[in-house]
This record gives C-alpha cells, structure tokens and sequence, in this order.
C-alpha cells in the first residue's frame, strides 16, 4: 500500500467550483462523467488501460487532512468557515464503473463512468486523469516492445529516468502489466510484488584495477545470477575475453555463468561475436542481455539484423513515453440528474471528433462466435439491450454510410462496478490476475490490429439509439442557441 494520496493533488479550479456550487447550493446535485481518450498514442492500434488501482486507492482514502484545509484557509480567497467544515467531513461518496486494468481499450470509450455529487466529481478530476494517463501509456509501450520481442525477456530499466519517484514506481508495475518480465526499481518489487531483476553497472568495473578482477569478484558474490556488463573498456577485445575466462572458471566450479551485458555500440554486430566467442568456449548457456537506448523500433531492426539477444533492459523510452509523453485523457460531463431522470449533457466543438457521446452508456465488445475473435465495440445507452439473436447492424459514428452486419455473436460488456455509494465493491485483481487477464484480452485481436505499424483501425460504434441522441441534442442546442439570439 502506498501512502494516501493528497485531496490537494488536483487543479485550484476544482476546488474554486467546489466552493461557487456550494455557495450556489448545488454542491450536492448529482452528475455523471467520463473519462476517456481520444486518440491512440505511439501510431499503435489499441491502448492497454492502466491506473485502476492507483485510482481506487486514492478515492478510497481520499481526506482532506487539518493541515490541507488551514492551507487553503491560508489562501485568503474568502472561503467561509462552513465550507472548510464541509472539506473537513468530505469524502468519496460516488459510484464508479470500470474496465478492468489490463484491458485492451480504444479511443471514445468511457474507461470510467462516474456519477456522483457535482462537488466531489470536480475533486477526483484531476488526479484520475494523472493516474490513468500516465499508466495507460506506459503499459501500451510495454505492449508494443513485447509485441516485437515474442518470448524474449524483457527487463524494466527506467527509474533512473522516469520523471520522478511516483512515475518510476508506477511505471514498472504499468510496464510489467503491458508484458515486461521484471523491474530494476526494488520499491516496485516489494509494493507489488514484481519480479525483481539486475546486473551491475560500469562503476563496478571501474572500481577495481583489472577488468577480469571484477568479474571475478562479482562472480563469487553471486556464483548462481551473474551477468557481467562487457563494454566498460572494449567489449570484443576485453569485456567478453575477460568474462568467457571468469565464466570457464565458474563452470570447473560447477556453476554457470548466467549471462553477459551488452550496453553500447553496435548490438546486432556485437552479439553476433559474442554468441560466437561463448559458444567456441562451451559457454553455449550463458545469455545476452542488451540494454542501450532500446525501445520496440531498435529491438525491431536488431532482430531483422539477427542480433543474438536473449534479453531486452528496457529503460528511458519506456518509463517517460519517450515519443508519445501524454496520452491526452479527457474527463467529461455527460449527464444531470435532475428531477428524477438523468438529462445528457454534451461539450460542443468546431472539431466534429472532439463532440462529447452524451448520457449514460455501456460499452460491449463484440465477439464472432465462429472465429472466437473481436469485431467492434459497441458504445450503447446504459439501458440499451443488445439482442444476440438478431442481426446487429454496426455503422461508422462519422462516416455512417460505412456499415457492417453481424450476425453469430456474442457481446461483452466492458465496464465492471467498482464503488457503490462511496464503497468498494471490486474486488481487486492480482498483479498476476491482471497481467494474465490482459494476455487473454490480446488473442481476442486480430493482428491486423495488433501490429505496430500502420494497424487497421478498429471499429468503436454507437448504437443508432445513442448515435440518435447525440445527433438530436445537438440539434436542440443549436435551435436554443439560435432561439436565444433572435430573443
Ligand atoms: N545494429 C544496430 N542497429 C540499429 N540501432 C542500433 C544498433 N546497435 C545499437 N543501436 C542503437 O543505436 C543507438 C546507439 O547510441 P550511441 O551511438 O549514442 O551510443 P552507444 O553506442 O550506446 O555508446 P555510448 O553509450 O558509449 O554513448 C542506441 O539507441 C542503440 O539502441
Ligand atoms: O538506455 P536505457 O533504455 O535508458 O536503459 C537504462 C540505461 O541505464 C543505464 O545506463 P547509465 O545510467 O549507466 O547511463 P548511460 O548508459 O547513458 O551511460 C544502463 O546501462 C542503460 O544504458
Ligand atoms: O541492472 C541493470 O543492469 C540496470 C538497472 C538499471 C539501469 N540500467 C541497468
Ligand atoms: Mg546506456
């Protein structure tokens, strides 16, 4: 369990809207968000959804503590003393609707529904998007790196340039979600019980006078999980000669030499040799390991090249996104409670795609039953019942004249209850559970959507009833707009 997150990490903006709705009495108004993304990050063809667990954590705990209200006190804005009693007494009484960490998700599906007081569902904006965001990204990279490396292992290296403690902590259990292996980061191992794994780094190499003393050193201290980093000097004509010597020695002692590290130069090059060298020398069970700047498009071109690698030490463009750092997570209102009936509610944009799916939804994921494998996700009113018996009738959102049948289906539904008036009802998953849960997710894809260049695009549809209630508000929007003008 980490330490409870602050009721302060979130936007000054929600606290200020916090305080005109209770100044307004419409603090305790009822009201129901989104939160989702609306493009894929890194050009790939899913996203694999991630910060379930941080999220319920944090709104579980979720507490303004005495210190946190005499700061904003201290903010001198004004904020009456009944408002700062009501932070005191707050917390989460909301519910929540998820899909479970590890699925695979797409752009415009709410990835959490919440409904609750307008109050607290400003409070959480902030931090879900922050959580969700990152991890989201993190375990879609990871997910592309293990999609090029098939069984390979793949070693977490990034906590010395993660953008700070919680990403690199985070990161690694996001990145062992998406299909890593293992983590370097030791708090990560011990918070989640991910495998922890390593090797040693120059300095210890550095460190002692003759490069072969080291390796020695190094391989009496752990004579069952040595793996010596070659390259602090000259990788061929030192580093591996040095570590086939310590590895020989190792085996007349009955032991193996586990693996040796390659962390510059030309890799495919480089592990070509070394293969070669450990394998003239009967070293044929000593591994490679390979780690410098690597990321899903160098491992891709080092293993068209034949790079001998057994191991992948993924750090830098895995833990920061390197090039796709945000993944632009939105969190919407989608519909009032107001006398007695939920009302949608939509944000109007001049950008067609950025125009809020208004209501309360469910999300399907349509299964053919003959191939076992996903056709579409279907995005519903909340109410809608999809009938398996008939033939669905699937169209494109924007492009409508795009339309497909199906027919010998089975439907999914994607959001699971996670809090019920404020109480946890999930249970949660494993790491384990959610690792193997998101394996399972991946066979229901064709690789047509799963490769990393250029996927097809997978198709998220709305029911015509949805489609119809978007359509028509903006269509009721527009006429009060224009009713309002000529007024
Ligand atoms: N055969 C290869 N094909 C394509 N890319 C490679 C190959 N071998 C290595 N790379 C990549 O090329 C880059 C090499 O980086 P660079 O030349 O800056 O440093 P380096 O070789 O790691 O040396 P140093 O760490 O000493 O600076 C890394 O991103 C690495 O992953
Ligand atoms: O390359 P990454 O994917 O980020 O993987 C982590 C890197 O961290 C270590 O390098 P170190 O901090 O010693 O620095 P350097 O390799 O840049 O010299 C390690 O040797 C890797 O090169
Ligand atoms: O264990 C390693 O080899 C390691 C760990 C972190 C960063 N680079 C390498
Ligand atoms: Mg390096």
């Amino acid at each position: 369990m980490q330490p409870p997150v602050s009721a302060l990490h979130t936007d000054k903006y929600q606290i200020t809207m916090m305080y005109a709705h209770w100044k307004n009495g419409s603090h305790l108004k009822r009201r129901a968000f989104d939160l989702y993304f609306r493009s894929l990050p890194f050009g790939n063809g899913y996203a694999v959804f991630a910060g379930l667990e941080r999220a319920i954590q944090y709104l579980e705990n979720l507490r303004f503590t005495e210190e946190d209200i005499e700061y904003i006190q201290s903010l001198d804005e004004g904020y009456e003393p009944e408002f700062l009693d009501l932070l005191r007494s707050f917390r989460f009484t909301g519910d929540v609707w998820a899909m479970p960490e590890g699925s695979i998700v797409f752009p415009e599906e709410p990835l959490l529904h919440i409904q609750g007081n307008i109050m607290e569902l400003h409070l959480i904006e902030t931090a879900l998007l922050n959580f969700i965001g990152y991890q989201t990204l993190v375990a879609t990279k990871a997910a592309r790196v293990r999609h090029v490396v098939g069984d390979d292992l793949l070693l977490e290296f990034g906590s010395r340039r993660a953008q700070e403690k919680d990403a690199a902590v985070w990161g690694a259990r996001a990145a062992y979600i998406g299909g890593f292996n293992a983590t370097s980061n030791m708090l990560a191992g011990k918070l989640f019980g991910i495998p922890i794994s390593g090797t040693h780094a120059h300095a210890w190499v550095q460190d002692f006078e003759h490069e072969v003393d080291a390796f020695r050193a190094y391989a009496s201290a752990f004579p069952d999980q040595t793996v010596l980093l070659v390259d602090t000097y000259d990788t061929l004509r030192s580093g591996i000669p040095h570590a086939i010597q310590v590895g020989l020695e190792m085996k007349r002692q009955g032991k193996t030499l586990a693996g040796i590290r390659l962390d510059s130069g030309d890799l495919a090059y480089l592990s070509k040799q070394a293969r070669q060298m450990l394998d003239h020398a009967g070293l044929t069970d000593t591994k490679i390991v390979a780690s410098s700047d690597l990321d899903e498009h160098t491992i891709l071109h080092l293993k068209t090249q034949g790079a001998k690698i057994d191991a992948w030490g993924v750090g830098t463009k895995l833990i920061t996104a390197y090039d796709h750092p945000a993944l632009g997570a939105v969190y919407k209102m989608v519909a009032r409670y107001e006398e007695n009936q939920w009302v949608p509610t939509l944000k109007i944009s001049s950008n067609p795609a950025k125009i809020t799916t208004p209501g309360l939804k469910a999300v399907y994921r349509i299964i053919d039953k003959k191939t076992g494998k996903a056709r579409a996700d279907l995005i519903t009113l909340a109410n809608e019942k999809i009938n398996p018996k008939k033939p669905l009738l699937l169209f494109h959102p924007e492009q409508t004249f795009k339309k497909k049948k199906v027919k010998n289906f089975t439907v999914i539904p994607l959001l699971q209850p996670i809090f019920v008036g404020g109480q946890r009802v999930y249970s949660l998953p494993t790491l384990q559970e959610i690792k193997a849960y998101h394996q399972s997710q991946l066979s229901l894809f064709w690789e047509e959507y799963l490769r990393i260049l250029n996927p097809e695009e997978y198709p998220v549809d709305l029911s015509q009833k949805l489609w119809d209630q978007k359509q028509n508000l903006i269509k009721e929007i527009y006429a009060k707009i224009k009713q309002e003008m000529e007024e």
